[in-house]
């Protein structure tokens, strides 16, 4: 599937086919020269000069300047039509994003905000950035990848042999992409690794008065000297990418020169070749398919990577703007949940303070993408504690949690909570309608999905109490119960694309039944589900359950830890004899 980036641009590019056809139309013309550049040489050569016409070779030399005129004048006109590209697809870009912080600005508690003014001014540069890496691509790449071809189509006229000349270039055409898509990534590890550097920094120096009082230096000197190995490790790693563009020149530019000049010669005195044909081919060569190589894998491929990189972040920035918008009416669905996440804590510690005794030490746990996992332990044992490490919410002393791999610490704001949903114990409905309370994790959520998963949770009765999706909520803390909120923000996270859901005791202020059938629901989903449980049945219903003891933890499907844990057992005893569930 496109990557939200590639789907914005394909969005504002959209209206826009009318002049890319034409310059389609022009781009056949500016390859001309391309083309026909080696075949008019090798004629010129063959039989003017060396056939002692030199008005003919003139004559054909004088057709080659023709067709550069006519590269030249097909160049002047792609101009207009470059511009009814780029400046509707700056114009759709600047909406959206204006739009998108809009509709945050008002929407995030039922009221006026104000908007983000720099955040508004910073992404608008970008979206300037996009419109002339857009223009820079149309303008460089588009011919480049025509003289490519033609120059190879040229090439295999003169009756070369294309294993020797063209598959180098097939083997550097079909690695290019490739290592676009790595280089991307790993300059964007670059961009992470020194935005973690400089927070580690900034927050250090914030706290410089506890740090001192705490006698932590050495752990905040620790902690910035491993995030600036970080950024030395990343930097490397996006070097030695950008360095293999070297071995892509070398094997798709020069390997068919070099092999034209060995072979040029014999291929020449064995009659296999006209000496004009081996101009022609050095032409093709020299002229076009070097320099094309050289500029596809060096400028082209940085505009790419930053036209990448700057999309990523629009597409982040604007993906809010909700589907009853004309962009999101005119095809954009609602992003469901994707499947669970894989999540992988690896030797956790943690403690409030520097001084503090860990709450959680040495925590190892493996959860597959998609299971159910329930969260047992006595009152103050460490769950939500370990509830907000899962989610990125704190940071653990020692050891890491990964989701899907990707260190949760590394997760930009925006990814984290994309990913991972953490619905703790008090729910928050803001003023509004029901419908903005729903929607507000999904502002692209289909009105059949929204009703469907209201039924699923068991919602219908109270939607209907409120007067519907338009109706009002006014004042949530005395128009609703505090299971009456849970129950709708369950609804919100259900609907919400997040990948792992973590409920830390969020149906807690629900009746049993109610809350088995919201459990239920969340456990058909797809999507790993952790709950922090607070009754004996969310424990019995998980595939497996994670008990938290303060001398570690014990993890096990439930029948399992009753036959096994003595103080799993007696935690079950003491709920049944608490709730009778
Ligand atoms: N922000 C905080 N600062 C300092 N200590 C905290 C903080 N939050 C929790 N603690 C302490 O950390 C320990 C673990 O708390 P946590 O809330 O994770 O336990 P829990 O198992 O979820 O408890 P409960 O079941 O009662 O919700 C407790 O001793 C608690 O007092």
């Amino acid at each position: 599937m496109a990557s939200p980036g590639v789907l914005l641009l394909r969005s504002g590019l959209a209206g826009s086919r009318a002049p890319m056809v034409r310059i389609a139309g022009l781009t056949v013309l500016e390859a001309a020269p391309a083309l026909a550049a080696g075949a008019v040489a090798a004629t010129a050569i063959d039989h003017g000069f060396l056939a002692g016409r030199p008005g003919i070779g003139l004559a054909w030399l004088g057709l080659l300047a023709v067709l550069h005129l006519v590269r030249a004048t097909a160049e002047r006109a792609v101009f207009p039509h470059l511009a009814a590209v780029v400046e509707p697809l700056r114009d759709h870009l600047v909406r959206r994003l204006v739009s998108a912080t809009l509709l945050r600005a008002t929407d995030r508690y039922g009221r006026p905000e104000g908007v983000d003014a720099a955040t508004v001014t910073r992404l608008t540069r970008q979206v300037e950035s996009v419109r002339s890496l857009v223009a820079a691509l149309l303008r460089t790449a588009r011919p480049l990848a025509v003289s490519v071809l033609a120059a190879a189509a040229g090439l295999a006229a003169l009756r070369l042999s294309l294993l020797v000349f063209l598959a180098p270039l097939v083997l550097v055409l079909a690695v290019f992409p490739l290592s676009l898509r790595v280089l991307s990534r790993r300059r964007r590890m670059v961009v992470l690794a020194d935005e973690r550097i400089t927070a580690r920094i900034g927050e250090s120096l914030l706290a410089a008065r506890d740090v001192a009082a705490l006698d932590a230096a050495g752990q905040c000197l620790a902690a910035i000297d491993e995030a600036g190995r970080e950024v030395r490790r990343t930097t490397m790693a996006a070097a030695r990418t950008a360095g293999f563009r070297i071995a892509m020149v070398t094997v798709g530019g020069y390997v068919p020169l070099f092999a034209l000049l060995v072979a040029g010669p014999q291929l020449v005195a064995g009659g296999r070749i006209s000496t004009g044909e081996l101009v022609g081919a050095a032409l093709y060569l020299t002229g076009y398919l070097l320099p094309a190589v050289q500029a596809v894998t060096g400028t082209v491929s940085a505009y790419v990577t930053q036209l990448g990189t700057a999309l990523t972040r629009l597409a982040e920035a604007s993906g809010t703007v909700p589907a009853r918008t004309a962009e999101t009416a005119a095809g954009h669905s609602a992003m469901p949940a994707t499947g669970g996440i894989a999540v992988t804590v690896d030797r956790l510690t943690f403690a409030y303070s520097a001084t503090a005794e860990p709450v959680l030490a040495g925590l190892s746990l493996e959860i597959a993408a998609g299971e159910h996992l329930a969260v047992v332990g006595a009152s103050g044992i460490g769950k939500s504690t370990l509830a907000n490490l899962l989610a990125g919410l704190e940071r653990p002393r020692t050891g890491r949690v990964r989701l899907d791999g990707v260190p949760v610490d590394e997760l930009d704001d925006r990814r984290r909570s994309r990913w991972v949903a953490l619905v703790p114990q008090e729910a928050y409905v803001f003023a509004g309608t029901v419908l903005a309370n729903l929607c507000y994790l999904n502002p692209d959520a289909e009105p059949p999905a929204i009703d469907e998963t209201i039924r699923l949770l068991g919602a219908s009765r109270l939607v209907e109490r409120l007067g519907g999706l338009a109706g009002e909520i006014t004042d949530p803390a005395t128009q609703l119960s505090s299971g009456e909120r849970q129950l709708l923000v369950l609804v919100r996270v259900h609907l919400s694309p997040a990948r792992l859901v973590i409920l830390d005791e969020a149906g807690c202020y629900l009746d049993p039944a109610s809350e088995a059938v919201a459990e239920a629901a969340f456990a058909a989903r797809p999507g790993t589900l952790i709950v922090i449980a607070h009754r004996l049945a969310s424990a019995a219903r998980a595939d497996r359950v994670l008990m938290v003891q303060a001398d570690g933890a014990r993890l096990g499907p439930h029948r399992q830890l009753l036959a096994e844990s003595g103080a799993y057992a007696e935690l079950m005893e003491r709920w049944r004899g608490g709730t009778g569930v």
